[in-house]
């Protein structure tokens, strides 16, 4: 099958569209993929539902943001699938839609994803596989990370020797350690650029900390640190997973930009360290992705503190398109009834398919 996958992230940034052609099992091929960024108006209707989201928390009625920012996913998402189908003129078979989160309480069993996957199918007359969180949930599962199937199938492709760990350093960042045989264990490490970005947002210094220049001008305060890391989630094994907002930029407020952009990268990598701990055994290598491997400050910390690492796009991968593409394979796997999450992933009690298809209504 030739699948579409889409990913938009919890940093906000646009959508993330990669094709696939698999059968949910093995990868046969990498197609075209492509970033569309979202534009200012869109953006902002897109964060004002995720800080409404954060207020609603899931209870009472959604609030009326939600629908424009709805709006927005499905026409950004249609925009997204012409471009990148228009660089190799394929058809596909398949999408599989992630939508955009914008809360994860997985201790209520509650994950909001925004988007109108039957208006998407409608709009490019192709099957979507969404919803893929919300069966892992109700069985009792975290509801994420939903990737390391993929990392599994991207390790497989690659002959990577075992154990090997997929760290995806997003807004969020969440590992995936493979280890031989079935062996498998992945969580959610702490945050990644997530506060980095707000930092910077919520002082008007741009929408991220561009090449890590500020992390790398300041001083980490190692109190704050500790003070970020004595929370029970560093030290709990997983299955577990995080909502972007988890943590707060409380400590840090009183710090220069600098500092406090150097504290906030190193909390990145020292709730890494703190998951290196909790694998069943040391990984061989870290394979890096996510946006966060293109910040240098945040990359050798990693390097000095964590293991030896090695970028994905150095191993022949596309950083910036693994979850897409992991959203594709997930929807060819769903349309078999192949399992999406297990126990060492998410906690769920036994393997799990997931995915809700939605077909194409012609108009009228
Ligand atoms: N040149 C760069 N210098 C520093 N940071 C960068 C650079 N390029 C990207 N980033 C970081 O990567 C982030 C985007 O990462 P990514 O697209 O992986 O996140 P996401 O997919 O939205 O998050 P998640 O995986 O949590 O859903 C940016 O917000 C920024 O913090
Ligand atoms: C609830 C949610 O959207 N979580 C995201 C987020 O971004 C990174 C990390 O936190 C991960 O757990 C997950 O995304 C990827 C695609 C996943 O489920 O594997």
């Amino acid at each position: 099958m030739r699948v579409l996958g889409y990913m938009s992230g919890t940093s906000l940034d646009g959508v993330d569209a990669a094709i696939l052609e698999t059968d949910g099992e093995r990868i046969d091929a990498f197609g075209p993929a492509t970033l569309l960024s979202f534009g200012a108006a869109e953006r902002a209707a897109v964060i004002r539902a995720t800080e409404d989201a954060l207020r609603w928390d899931g209870i009472g009625a959604r609030p009326a943001s939600f629908a424009a920012a709805e709006a927005v996913i499905l026409d950004t998402h249609v925009r997204a699938a012409r471009a990148v189908l228009a660089e190799d003129g394929g058809a596909i078979d398949l999408i599989g839609f992630h939508g955009q989160t914008v809360l994860h309480r997985p201790e209520r069993r509650l994950t909001v994803q925004l988007g109108d996957p039957a208006a998407l199918a409608s709009a490019l007359g192709v099957p979507v596989v969404a919803d893929m969180r919300q069966a892992d949930l109700a069985a009792g599962g975290q509801g994420a990370p939903l990737v390391p199937i993929y990392h599994r199938a991207l390790a497989d492709r690659l002959a990577l020797p075992r154990p090997i760990a997929f760290l995806n350093i997003g807004g969020v960042a969440n590992l995936s350690w493979i280890g031989a045989g079935e062996g498998m264990a992945a969580f959610d490490t702490g945050p990644g650029n997530g506060m980095i970005d707000l930092l910077l947002q919520s002082r008007g210094a741009g929408r991220y900390d561009e090449d890590g220049r500020l992390g790398a001008a300041g001083r980490a305060h190692q109190a704050i640190l500790d003070v970020y890391l004595r929370a029970p989630y560093f030290r709990q094994s997983g299955p577990k997973s995080l909502d972007r907002y988890d943590f707060t930029l409380a400590a840090v407020e009183s710090l220069s930009l600098e500092d406090a952009a150097a504290t906030l990268t190193a909390f990145a990598i020292e709730a890494i360290r703190c998951a290196a701990d909790l694998l069943p055994a040391p990984p061989g290598e870290w394979i890096v992705c996510g946006g966060g491997v293109h910040n240098p400050t945040l990359m050798q910390l990693l390097g000095e503190r964590v293991g030896t690492w090695r970028a994905a796009d150095d191993c022949g991968l596309r950083g910036d398109f693994i979850e897409a593409e992991a959203m594709a394979y997930l929807a060819a796997r769903s349309v078999r009834g192949l399992p999406l999450t297990f126990p060492a992933t998410t906690g769920v009690p036994h393997p799990i398919p997931g995915g809700r298809i939605f077909h194409p209504q012609s108009a009228g």
